[in-house]
């Protein structure tokens, strides 16, 4: 078995400290003459990024392209922005990610699962340091199984926690496992949660997201091509997270909460749940229900941005 180390990069308490430029934990990349940002297309030395970038105040991601260019259209109406020629995609020189930035709010897509999103956050948290932004806040909107929730419930997450229900992110780095902390900031998850309460007929709550590296197998699913367990065993893992205090299932937020947390970026996981994991595991709701659930965290991230930015 490899052997296990507790993070050496971070310093004991990762602490977010106000008006200070985004920065990186990586002593080589100040000696590189260039730092090419391969996924997004876009490079130190052929893109002015603090002129393209520096203005970014909420850096806002979710799973699909499709999803963040809505976002990023929703946002630009609720700025007030000038929309006439639509949002365009900033990184369209590659079809890995899509970004797309209205005023100090980036939108920008992560794919699904630890690694996509992973890829996208070191490049992304380069691309703020380059652009030498400060007091960004991250935020995942996104969607999930709840846990004995109603569906459509937006969990607001307080600690990201692992298929062990631990607040662990476990990194394979030269053969060694490093262990790295996912506590999230927990002032910015209650502003969140107020701001959920005072959206109407809005269902809001906190509480703790396991994050799994598979959606069938991985999340305990009955319904995938394979499956080892039983419905009671099944149910029986459920109840036990449950009872850890866990409240939906999906599968970045452990890899986004320790990266931000090492880079002392302020950042929350806000997720629509999709159905109850307690009831089955097929997503049965309609299209225009799914959309629609969808929307509830971006209207939740909305207020919250715009109270941020005293427009309410
Ligand atoms: O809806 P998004 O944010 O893409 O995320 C969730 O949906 C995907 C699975 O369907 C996983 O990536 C999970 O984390
Ligand atoms: O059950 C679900 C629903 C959405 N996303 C997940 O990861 N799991």
């Amino acid at each position: 078995m490899a052997p296990i180390l507790l993070d050496n990069i971070t310093p004991e308490r990762s602490e977010y400290i106000e008006h200070e430029e985004v920065h990186v934990k990586n002593p080589h990349l100040h000696s590189m003459e260039e730092d090419i940002l391969y996924h997004f297309n876009l490079s130190t030395k052929t893109h002015n990024l603090p002129e393209m970038f520096g203005d970014i105040k909420f850096v806002c991601t979710g799973g699909s392209a499709n999803r963040m260019k809505a976002f990023a259209e929703f946002m630009q109406k609720e700025l007030g922005l000038d929309g006439e020629n639509g949002v365009e995609d900033i990184c369209a020189g590659t079809d890995r990610y899509s970004t797309y930035k209205t005023g100090p709010v980036l939108s920008i897509s992560h794919g699904m699962g630890v690694p996509s999103i992973s890829i996208m956050l070191h490049e992304l948290i380069k691309l703020l340091h380059h652009a030498r932004c400060r007091d960004v806040v991250l935020i995942r909107i996104g969607t999930s199984g709840g846990i004995g929730l109603e569906p459509g419930t937006v969990v607001i997450t307080d600690t990201a926690v692992d298929s062990f229900f631990q607040p662990h992110f476990e990194q394979v780095v030269l053969g060694k496992v490093i262990v790295r902390s996912t506590e999230l900031d927990k002032s910015l998850a209650q502003e969140l949660l107020q701001c959920g309460r005072e959206i109407l007929n809005l269902c809001t709550v906190i509480g703790k997201t396991m994050c799994t590296y598979d959606f069938y197998e991985g999340q305990g699913r009955l319904d995938g091509a394979l499956c080892s367990f039983s419905t009671e065993e099944k149910l029986e893992y459920l109840r036990r997270a449950k009872e850890a205090g866990v409240t939906n299932i999906e599968m970045e937020s452990t890899v986004f909460a320790a990266m931000c947390r090492v880079c002392g970026l302020k950042a929350a996981v806000v997720c629509v749940t999709l159905l109850d994991r307690f009831k089955g595991d097929q997503i049965t709701a309609s299209h225009e229900l799914l959309q629609e659930y969808q929307l509830r965290p971006q209207y939740l991230v909305s207020h919250f941005i715009k109270k941020r930015l005293q427009l309410l």
